[in-house]
């Protein structure tokens, strides 16, 4: 092949040598990991995509199936190997890996199961890329991005859960449906556990910065509650729903990974919701990780908004991190 190659081409200026610039790692290639690995490589942000896996039959096939649409994408590299030396030098390293939700099971029922595993992810991804960014998406989300940031011993700034960055995504579907609004358009939040929990932070929605508070009063004074109360009903029901229907959830979570991937890779400081560190905030105590809008860049979390809350959202949210804490305190770490 060698003597193919001098013939055909006469070498000048051989491509800079070493390490990836912008690598991205995906651990775990069932329907989550491929749902983002693939929304990654289509917003052509990687010049590398490392695919990590215990099934190694199923993990071959995954990463022969996506080079063989190399023609198609413009990422240089698709590799992939149970071996984590694989993902050595990457910039940000996604986690899927784990068990998922059975029909009608809760997120925080499988915490045991993927602590365990994510004692044997996260020192090997520590291992070979010390500078990375930790984007955690396996459930529960948010006790794991705890587990994974003890477990690596990154600075907290660049371990990262997709907390609601997903369910701020559905909420505003959701109302852009009601309203006829492009979602784009539609700026709300959900903030706190990425579950049960979660808040909805009504007082700040609005659309093209006219609010939605006073609307929205009249409405939760009618009958049923309000229709706003039953979106958010609904955004804590979407995942539940989607499991009952197809079996799991993935494409919207894998859109919404390639989304804060590109935030991270190409420094933007756009505001997310992610999960992060909370201690300390809006009279939080617990040691939990929790979303709330933070500026993300290439360095992971650059900031936390400072969002003004009213006193029930920030009721929901102290609860949301007991309820959280209950289940983190009795791990064993
Ligand atoms: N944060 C979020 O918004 C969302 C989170 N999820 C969570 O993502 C996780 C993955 O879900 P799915 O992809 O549907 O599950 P899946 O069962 O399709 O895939 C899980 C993959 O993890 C792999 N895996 C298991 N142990 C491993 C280990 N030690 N090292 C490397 N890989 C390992 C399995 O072999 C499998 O390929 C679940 O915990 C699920 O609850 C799912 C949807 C949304
Ligand atoms: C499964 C899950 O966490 C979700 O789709 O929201």
């Amino acid at each position: 092949m060698e003597s193919m190659r001098r013939q055909l081409l006469q070498e000048v200026c051989p491509g800079p040598a070493g390490r990836p610039r912008s690598k991205v790692t995906v651990v775990g290639v069932g329907q989550v990991g491929m749902a983002s690995a693939v929304s990654i490589l289509l917003q052509n942000n990687a010049d590398e995509v490392a695919l990590v896996d215990v099934m190694e039959d199923k993990l071959r096939g995954e990463a022969m199936d996506l080079q063989h649409g190399s023609l198609f994408l413009k990422t240089a590299k698709i590799v992939a190997d149970t071996d984590y030396a694989v993902t050595a030098g990457s910039k940000l390293c996604v986690v899927t890996a784990g068990v998922r939700q059975k029909e009608g099971e809760s997120r925080l029922a499988l915490v045991e199961r993927n602590v365990a595993v994510f004692r044997k992810i996260i020192p090997n991804l520590a291992k070979y890329s010390p500078d990375a960014v930790l984007l955690i998406v396996s459930n529960p989300v948010d006790i794991l991005t705890f587990v994974a940031w003890k477990l690596s011993g990154f600075p907290v700034h660049r371990v990262i859960g997709s907390g609601t960055n997903l369910d701020s995504a559905r909420l505003r579907f959701l109302m852009g449906e009601r309203l006829g609004i492009s979602p784009s358009s539609i700026h709300g939040y959900i903030i706190g556990e990425h579950g049960d929990s979660s808040v909805a932070v009504w007082s700040a929605a609005n659309v093209a910065g006219v609010k939605l508070q006073q609307a929205l009063e009249s409405e939760q004074r009618g009958a049923e509650g309000g229709i706003w109360t039953s979106i958010h009903k609904e955004v804590i029901e979407s995942a539940y729903e989607v499991i009952r229907l197809k079996g799991y959830t993935s494409w919207a979570i894998g859109l919404s990974v390639a989304s804060l991937t590109h935030c991270i890779l190409k420094n933007l400081r756009t505001v997310n919701p992610v999960s992060t560190l909370v201690q300390g905030k809006h009279g939080i105590t617990e040691e939990v990780f929790l979303s709330l809008p933070c500026v993300l860049g290439s360095t992971g979390v650059c900031g936390i908004l400072n969002q003004p809350l009213t006193p029930p959202e920030m009721a929901q949210l102290c609860a949301s991190a007991r309820a959280l804490w209950e289940v983190q305190s009795k791990l064993e770490m």
